[in-house]
């Protein structure tokens, strides 16, 4: 599914409608019916619905929507925030085709008292008063009419996004509306997965309207969102003749004396998904320990590290910022070279100033910076970073020709050619020390059984965001999964997975 902005979502409806010929009051008549779909089974008998219509092509699809409901026998108001005169195109024609099946159209600003308690006494309130072709805030007349919707107690339910927020997702203060529901047309917007936008969709549907994907191939849209269909079909199959040697040779730099768990996640993350052979480079001093608590790898002391015929290697987590180990970093991506490198943590720390080692790779790197690490590799703010997770990501990856995983809620992978995939899955339960270093050690197993990088990358990402769903859809709430409960619940996400491959 493609994740689009402001401007492709413009040119595929325009394309769809010059090129393919399906007219716009077609793909507003799909928009509208997709809506009214998805809200009727939703809805009792008696229920109040108050649809709230603007003066754009989000208008448009609000008069469909208020045509199906008053059509079904629904007791519905449809209130215009605009001046009927003055709206135009295919929005006027379902405008007209709204009225001449018998539906009445009551104006705001002629009787906003009335207005106010309608939608105080909604269970169902349709936003359909700005769309995408919002600029800048919402002018003050529908500030007001935001402010109301959000006072009321009913369901908001709205079209296509919440009245108010820009498409892309750009930073705003303005007024706009907090839904309950979002009912995302054809595919998901930048502003679904970027703050502070995000926190106003509540929960989102996708409903297609019917554009072909010839229309997005002819824009040229590099973003999606990963499916569960994507990763089951992407999962590497065992050989049933297969031996260890020939599910990678992993080796992990990290760990400290202060930070000894952060070897342990990563080790047994990659061992619980699938890595044939692990050896984990630690001090010795904390060797004993780890070795007592994960038996299933092979240990090699810190001083001594060499790629010693590994097919892949994980560098960073915990591992200390002394100079030693900024050397170390440094020759370690140098000299793996050809085989898969993931690049996390204080391994990202010692990276920054040695930034221009990655173009020069011949199999692109992996890094995996949360925001934070992210700022610190492009010398700006985390701020800075959460306005434009996108595009940093984009501009950063195909400079240093790198796969990016930028995490956070929808962890965003950048390949080195700016293909972007944001991830679906993970919750809040996440957001506690050592959840970064699980995904280090899914990342290497799985960048060392699958075919294409950047499916390796991805499902990792997915299975890792799963885990953490699966421990809270059981036994645990947001706030008591740990890291190694993490690790734990990757069986049990795999399986399903697999099952899920195997019934296709
Ligand atoms: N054929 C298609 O393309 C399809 C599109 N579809 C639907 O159309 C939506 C996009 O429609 P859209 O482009 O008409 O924009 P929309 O969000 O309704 O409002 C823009 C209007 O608001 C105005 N306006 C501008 N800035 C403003 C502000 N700050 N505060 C207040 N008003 C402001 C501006 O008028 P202006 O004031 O600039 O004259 C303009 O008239 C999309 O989200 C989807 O729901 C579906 O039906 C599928 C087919
Ligand atoms: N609120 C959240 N929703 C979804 N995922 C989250 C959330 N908070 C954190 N995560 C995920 O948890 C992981 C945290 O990684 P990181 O910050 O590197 O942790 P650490 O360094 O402590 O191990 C990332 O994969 C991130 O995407
Ligand atoms: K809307």
């Amino acid at each position: 599914m493609h994740v689009v902005s402001r401007e492709e979502m413009r040119n595929i409806d325009q394309y769809t409608i010059t090129h393919i010929g399906l007219g716009g009051p077609v793909l507003m008549e799909n928009a509208g019916r997709a809506v009214y779909a998805a809200l009727e089974p939703e809805c009792k008998a008696g229920d109040r619905i108050c649809v709230v219509i603007g003066k754009g092509n989000n208008g448009g699809d609000g008069f469909v929507i208020a045509r199906m409901l008053f059509d079904s026998g629904a007791k519905v108001s449809t209130w215009l925030a605009a001046d009927p005169q003055k709206i135009s195109g295919e929005a006027a024609n379902h405008m007209r085709a709204y009225c001449a099946c018998g539906g009445t159209l009551l104006r705001i600003s002629d009787e906003p008292e009335t207005f106010q308690q309608q939608l105080d006494r909604a269970d169902w309130i349709i936003d359909a008063l700005l769309g995408t072709g919002i600029h800048g805030a919402p002018y003050p007349a529908d500030q007001q009419v935001i402010r109301w919707i959000n006072a009321s107690k009913g369901t908001v339910i709205s079209v296509d996004l919440p009245s108010g927020v820009p498409a892309n997702g750009e930073a705003f203060d303005h007024p706009a509306v907090l839904a309950d529901q979002t009912m995302t047309l054809e595919c998901p917007k930048l502003a679904q997965f970027m703050q502070p936008a995000a926190r106003h969709f509540g929960t989102v549907r996708v409903l297609p309207i019917g554009i072909p994907n010839k229309a997005y191939q002819q824009v040229g849209v590099q973003r999606e969102l990963r499916m569960r269909s994507d990763v089951v079909r992407t999962l590497p199959v065992r050989d049933p003749f297969s031996h260890k040697g020939n599910h990678g040779k992993g080796l992990l730099i990290a760990g400290s004396k202060n930070m000894p768990g952060a070897a342990f996640f990563s080790a047994k993350a990659a061992l619980r998904s699938g890595i044939g052979l692990l050896k984990v480079s630690v001090p010795e001093v904390i060797q004993p320990i780890l070795a007592a608590q994960l038996p299933e790898t092979m240990y090699l002391p810190r001083v001594q590290v060499a790629l010693d015929g590994a097919s892949g290697v994980g560098i960073g987590p915990g591992l200390g910022r002394d100079a030693r180990e900024e050397e170390l970093v440094c020759r370690l991506v140098e000299e793996s070279d050809t085989i898969p490198c993931v690049i996390d943590a204080d391994g990202l720390f010692h990276l920054r100033n040695h930034l221009d080692l990655l173009p020069k790779r011949h199999k692109p790197a992996v890094l995996s910076p949360h925001p934070g690490e992210m700022a610190l590799l492009t010398h700006s703010s985390v701020q800075d970073v959460e306005r434009d997770r996108f595009g940093i990501s984009k501009a950063f990856a195909e400079k240093y020709q790198v796969y990016l995983v930028l995490k956070g809620k929808a962890t965003l992978v950048t390949a080195p050619d700016g293909r972007q995939i944001v991830n679906p899955t993970g919750n809040a339960a996440m957001a506690k020390g050592g959840s970064g270093d699980v995904l280090t050690g899914i990342l290497l197993a799985f960048l060392l059984q699958h075919e294409q990088m950047m499916d390796a990358v991805s499902n990792a990402v997915y299975v890792h965001g799963a885990a953490a769903e699966e421990l809270a859809a059981r036994e645990h709430s947001l706030l008591d999964v740990l890291a190694s409960d993490l690790i734990e619940a990757i069986p049990p996400v795999l399986h399903q997975l697999y099952d899920e491959k195997t019934c296709r």
